[in-house]
């Protein structure tokens, strides 16, 4: 598992900033998205950060506490999900499409056996978690099992050249592990990182609610990372984390989603904070904690569109921006190369 990650060197951020400063335009006037080509340039250790091979990793896997009625949608939506994925008709695959990102589904523990496509990574650890309500989720072995797949899929898109990393998932019932990984890794308590998921009513939440905090006692105990990992699960988010950990020890810029993949980019940041370095929050979701949760991490959202679905869908929302970001840096006219004064002169 990659525990090296490089802290961000700062020494190229006075001439990137002054590469900034002597663009065509007022000081700063591109707001947040001078912050983003800063960024982007720190993390290639460049001033002209190239995007390539923009990449998207959906990843499934199926939730043993999906059975106890905590999403209002069945696990088999899980299966049926990762086929319309391969088919190319989710949300995410349209947004992909649009936005020019490559994209990849990553079976990490879906409760189905699918047969090879180009799209699908197929490395599943188990058929789904076991239910979190009767004990651990998965066995520790099987969550350190699950960061390494991960980690080992990002190695292999950093060595074909990939620097944009975004990742997706897709679990019938993970809005649950990630209120519950959230509650056990933060002071925040349980109801404030407790929402609607897939669409609750009042009474769905009541009920989902009761149901997270007989999970929480009965694994109260714990206060290892990995272990609150693997008591709460999932499989997909267990390989995410070992992903983003993975795409910042190769320098790549990591596009963080909504809820889950955020209360995945937390485990990661528990097993090492300089995984943040190299992280943009695409967009806060509507779900219920995700705010709260990027403010544990100290990350400032993209977009704020009232999006709640998951797959990756505001990562390839935001990922425009990114383009924009590296645009400006790469394409702009200087104040000197165009001619144009400055102020005072
Ligand atoms: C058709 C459909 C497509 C989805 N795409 C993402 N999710 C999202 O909903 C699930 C989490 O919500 P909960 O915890 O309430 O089950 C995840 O699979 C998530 O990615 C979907 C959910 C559904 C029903
Ligand atoms: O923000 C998310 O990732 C999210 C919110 C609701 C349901 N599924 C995912």
């Amino acid at each position: 598992m990659p525990t090296t990650i490089p802290a961000l060197a700062r020494d190229l951020q006075p001439a990137l900033q002054h590469k900034l400063d002597r663009k065509t335009k007022p000081m700063g006037s591109l707001g947040r998205l001078e912050a983003l080509a800063l960024q982007l340039g720190l993390i290639q250790q460049r001033l002209d950060p190239q995007i390539v091979q923009p990449t998207m990793l959906v990843f499934a896997g199926d939730h043993g506490l999906a059975r106890a009625g905590v999403s209002p949608f069945p696990p088999e939506v899980t299966p049926q999900m990762v086929l319309n994925f391969l088919s190319g008709g989710a949300a995410v695959n349209v947004l992909c499409r649009a936005n020019g990102l490559d994209f990849k589904v990553v079976n990490a523990g879906v409760n189905y056996k699918f047969a090879p496509h180009p799209l699908l990574i197929d490395v599943p650890l188990a058929h789904g978690t076991a239910s979190s309500l009767d004990g651990p989720a998965m066995t520790r072995e099987q969550a350190e099992l699950a960061l390494q797949r991960g980690a080992d899929i990002v190695a292999g898109l950093a060595a074909q050249g990939c620097t944009v990393l975004a990742l997706g998932e897709m679990g019938i019932g993970n809005t649950s592990a990630a209120s519950l990984l959230m509650a056990q890794l933060t002071d925040v308590p349980l109801a404030d990182c407790t929402g609607r998921g897939t669409g609750h009513d009042d009474d769905g939440l009541a009920r989902k609610l009761a149901v997270l905090q007989q999970v929480q006692a009965r694994h109260a105990s714990l206060s290892a990372p990995l272990d609150i990992l693997a008591a709460v699960g999932g499989f997909e988010i267990a390989m995410m984390a070992g992903a983003y950990l993975a795409g910042a020890a190769s320098g790549m810029l990591l596009l963080v989603d909504g809820f889950i993949a955020t209360a995945a980019l937390l485990v990661a940041s528990r097993i090492n904070p300089a995984v943040l370095d190299y992280c943009a929050y695409a967009h806060c979701s509507g779900e219920q904690g995700h705010r709260r949760l990027l403010a544990e991490l100290s990350g400032e959202p993209l977009l704020d569109l009232g999006l709640r679905l998951g797959e990756g869908s505001g990562a390839a929302t935001a990922f425009p921006l990114l383009r924009a970001a590296a645009a400006i840096l790469n394409e702009m006219a200087s104040f000197e190369s165009a001619g144009v004064s400055d102020k005072d002169g």
